[in-house]
């Protein structure tokens, strides 16, 4: 028997693939990854420069590619962009809800227009474009929507804003997968942990300098990288994942998991902090180590 394998060199061929924030990072990845697989990506964010190159990458790559600048934020942008594209290339099945980004600050010293900023970049942005390219397109035929968000949910100093505005986009991914599953629309989230990116060299000052240090407390002993991201949600896109909807996947290399534990593994002295076990290892073994 020859078996139909679903993982197949052409797993997106006649599928047209909106990715917000294509220009930069884990979007441009994502383009690439989706576009390999036979996708046509189109991609959004508001600098047409950098969206001019991820596309020009793509097409010379063999890959096929489009994009369009416009602000999340703003309605009426988003409401044209969606239409502007499926008046073009037609029908939308699949929507990578990636555009987003933050600054670290305490919550103390957040004021009213840095607080809107960034709830309107990471939750109403997401929302407007999840909704216009299931109205305009999904309804009608279904399709897939993989939404951003980021590991904060045990609370993230510095990241207060975006902490919330995350969890929002975590329970408007549920509701979204529970309304739009008789249509067949899939809706579903990524939460990454640390991830070397082009966004995170941009952070300056005391985030920064803590950057190199933050793979010590991934149980994994390292960051991730972007294409780790985007294998993901390329996995949640795919036909690989037709029975999951309402999901949150977290890429974290663990990171999320026994905040209440790391006093311990630090108290019990085992030098990566990274489990009980080492701990407990007679003393001949560890200095074998
Ligand atoms: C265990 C795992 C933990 C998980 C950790 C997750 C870590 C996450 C990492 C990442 O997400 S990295 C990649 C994301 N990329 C970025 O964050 C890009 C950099 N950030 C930005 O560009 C902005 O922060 C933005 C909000 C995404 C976009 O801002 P926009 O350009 O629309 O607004 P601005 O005009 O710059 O600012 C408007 C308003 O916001 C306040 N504000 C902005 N920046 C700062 C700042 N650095 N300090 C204080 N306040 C700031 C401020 O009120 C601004 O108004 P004005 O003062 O300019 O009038
Ligand atoms: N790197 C990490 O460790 C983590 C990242 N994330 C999230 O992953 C996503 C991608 O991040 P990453 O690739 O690292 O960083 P980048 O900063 O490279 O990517 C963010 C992208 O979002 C676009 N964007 C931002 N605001 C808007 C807006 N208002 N309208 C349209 N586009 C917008 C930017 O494009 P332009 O400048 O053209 O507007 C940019 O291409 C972000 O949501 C980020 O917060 C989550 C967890 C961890």
């Amino acid at each position: 028997m020859a078996y139909d394998s679903i993982f197949k060199a052409d797993l997106f061929a006649g599928q047209t693939i909106i990715v917000t924030g294509g220009g930069s990072g884990i979007g441009r990845c994502t383009a690439h990854e989706l576009a390999a697989l036979g996708a046509h990506v189109l991609l959004v964010g508001r600098k047409a420069d950098k969206l001019k190159n991820v596309a020009a990458e793509i097409t010379e790559d063999g890959g096929k590619a489009d994009w369009g600048t416009c602000d999340i934020r703003e309605e009426e942008a988003v409401t044209h962009l969606v239409s502007e594209f499926i008046r073009k290339y037609g029908p939308i099945h699949g929507l990578v809800n990636n555009a987003g980004g933050q600054y670290p600050s305490p919550l103390a010293s957040i004021n009213q227009k840095g607080f809107e900023t960034v709830m309107r970049t990471n939750l109403l942005g997401g929302f407007l474009m999840a909704r216009e390219v299931f109205n305009q397109s999904m309804s009608k035929h279904g399709g897939a929507i993989v939404n951003m968000l980021a590991d904060m949910w045990g609370g993230m100093p510095g990241m207060g804003h975006s902490g919330a505005a995350r969890s929002g986009m975590d329970n408007l991914t549920k509701t979204a997968a529970f309304e739009w599953g008789y249509a067949g629309v899939r809706v579903n989230a990524v939460a990454p942990g640390w991830i070397a990116s082009s966004g995170m060299d941009t952070y300056e000052g005391a985030f920064k300098a803590v950057i190199p240090t933050l793979r010590e407390h991934v149980p994994l002993k390292r960051i991730g990288t972007e294409s780790e991201v985007s294998a993901a949600i390329v996995f949640l896109l795919s036909p690989a994942a037709a029975f999951i909807s309402g999901s949150t996947l977290r890429i974290d290399g663990a990171a999320s998991l026994g905040g209440r534990a790391w006093p311990i593994h630090k108290a019990t002295n085992s030098h990566s902090y990274n489990g009980f076990h080492r701990a407990y290892l007679p003393d001949v073994l560890k200095d074998k180590e």
